[in-house]
């Protein structure tokens, strides 16, 4: 894939919001995050592509588009941004509609707080490379429970997190942020790494109400261009 005519082309300032392109690999959580949010904000995109499985995003041309060369990354015109956080924020900036974060500033810090605790202290010790690292070095039982325990840990403190705020969702009735970034790592942490998510009543409770919504079903791993079946 030609990553770097892309990367060529955002230097052009006329884009409108049809311009915009994710890359975007159909297993990796971080990616669905930013699926399910454009999905929600009903803004259609290009899917782009990038196979972790052949290691394309250590390619030049995606380095070009992401120096970390990580997915996703989501190019808007002349805009390039990678990290599905920054993604998120940058989204609810240029695109209002849908709104992901409530005005309320109480409510708005938990989202943000519930948000960054997947995409800070879960997802990045649960990475397919640091797993791989970890079998290597300490043998091949142990990436499985490492995995679990720092998921477990991450959910302990999201259900104590959500449990006095949720109604169908994390914090609320609405789907917002918070729902974006948990409902693909409950997702994972069950399909992956199976967690058992019986003690963690309430995050089990609203990933059944996010197994309905259309947006997140459309914006699952097995309905993308690229989902290996
Ligand atoms: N904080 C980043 C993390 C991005 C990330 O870890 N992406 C993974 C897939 S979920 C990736 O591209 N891995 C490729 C690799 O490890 O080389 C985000 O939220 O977007």
């Amino acid at each position: 894939m030609d990553f770097q005519s892309h990367a060529l082309k955002c230097s052009d300032d006329s884009s409108t919001s049809s311009d915009l392109v994710l890359y975007s690999f159909w297993r990796s959580s971080c990616s669905w995050r930013v699926r399910f949010a454009l999905n929600l904000k009903g803004l259609s995109y290009e899917y782009r592509a990038v196979n972790l499985g052949t290691r394309e995003q250590l390619s030049p041309d995606f380095e070009s588009l992401n120096p970390l060369k990580y997915v996703p990354v989501l190019v808007d015109g002349p805009v390039v941004v990678s990290d599905s956080y920054a993604i998120l924020l940058y989204l609810e900036e240029k695109y209002p509609q849908k709104a992901l974060l409530p005005t309320d500033l109480r409510l708005k810090s938990r989202h943000l707080q519930v948000a960054s605790i997947v995409s800070s202290s879960i997802q990045p010790l649960i990475m397919l490379e640091l797993l791989k690292t970890i079998g290597e070095n300490f043998g091949p039982e142990e990436p499985l429970p490492w995995a679990q325990s720092n998921l477990e840990k991450g959910f302990n403190a999201l259900e104590k997190l959500v449990k006095d705020f949720s109604g169908q969702y994390a914090l609320g009735d609405e789907v917002h942020m918070a729902d974006v970034f948990l409902a693909p790592q409950i997702s994972s942490a069950i399909e992956n790494f199976g967690i058992d998510m019986y003690k963690f009543p309430t995050l089990a409770r609203i990933y059944e109400s996010y197994k309905t919504i259309p947006e997140f079903q459309a914006s699952s791993p097995e309905r993308q261009p690229d989902a290996l079946h």
